[in-house]
């Protein structure tokens, strides 16, 4: 099980100083998309510069024009790149044929859909690499969470890695590590932390335990 940092709320410098605080606890950094709208893909490079070593993830939630975005994307220097699992088939198909091209991974970002087991099966069969439930920060605040959804996705996706986002914090990630998931993104459990190197380490050996 991965542990990967999101960084939405921060700017370039700021993103930078607090990866150096914990990049020993992390496996992936998450260029948010707050950030990636405000600041576009020099976050990205600037991060990918600073950490040529470490696994980087740009947050696009890519709906269109797939395989110009993840070509942008990688471009920058991601070593991830981010879909909707609400787009089109021949999108998802367009954004895995550009990621392997690069040799990048795609990560299907399952927000806001409906039937997720379906949709989780067909993404397995389209060649996601990782298949992600996500509850955002609009949900999160109506007290929803994801865990459910992981443990129907982990029924049926059969090829692809497994992942959960969404206002995971070291109070809730015993739950999370009994259903299994290959990655857990966590943000504000860690970056809205005093003391964010404790918090990450802690999370991560929670991880290593399971
Ligand atoms: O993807 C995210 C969200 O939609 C804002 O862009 C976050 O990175 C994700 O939810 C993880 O952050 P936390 O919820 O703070 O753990």
């Amino acid at each position: 099980m991965k542990l990967q940092l999101a960084l939405d709320l921060v700017n370039i410098p700021q993103a930078i100083e607090l990866v150096a605080e914990v990049q020993d606890s992390i496996d992936i950094v998450e260029i948010g998309t707050p950030i990636i709208n405000s600041l576009g893909h020099e976050a990205v490079r600037a991060m990918k510069e600073a950490y040529p070593n470490l696994t980087v993830l740009a947050d696009v939630k890519i709906m269109d024009a797939a395989g110009y975005e993840v070509q942008q994307a990688s471009n920058a220097g991601a070593d991830i790149v981010t879909i909707l699992g609400a787009a089109e088939d021949s999108s998802i198909r367009g954004a895995v044929k550009a990621a392997k091209k690069e040799g990048k991974e795609i990560l299907v970002d399952m927000i806001a859909v409906k039937d997720i087991e379906t949709r989780a099966k067909e993404l397995d069969q389209l060649g996601a690499d990782y298949i992600c439930v996500h509850t955002g920060y609009d949900l999160q605040a109506e007290g929803k969470d994801s865990f459910e959804d992981l443990r129907k996705i982990k029924t049926v996706v059969k090829n692809a890695k497994t992942a959960i986002a969404g206002g995971i914090k070291l109070e809730t990630l015993p739950e999370v590590i009994k259903v299994g998931p290959d990655l857990v993104i966590v943000g504000g459990g860690i970056t809205s932390k005093e003391d964010k190197k404790s918090a990450a380490q802690e999370i991560k050996a929670l991880i290593n335990q399971g």
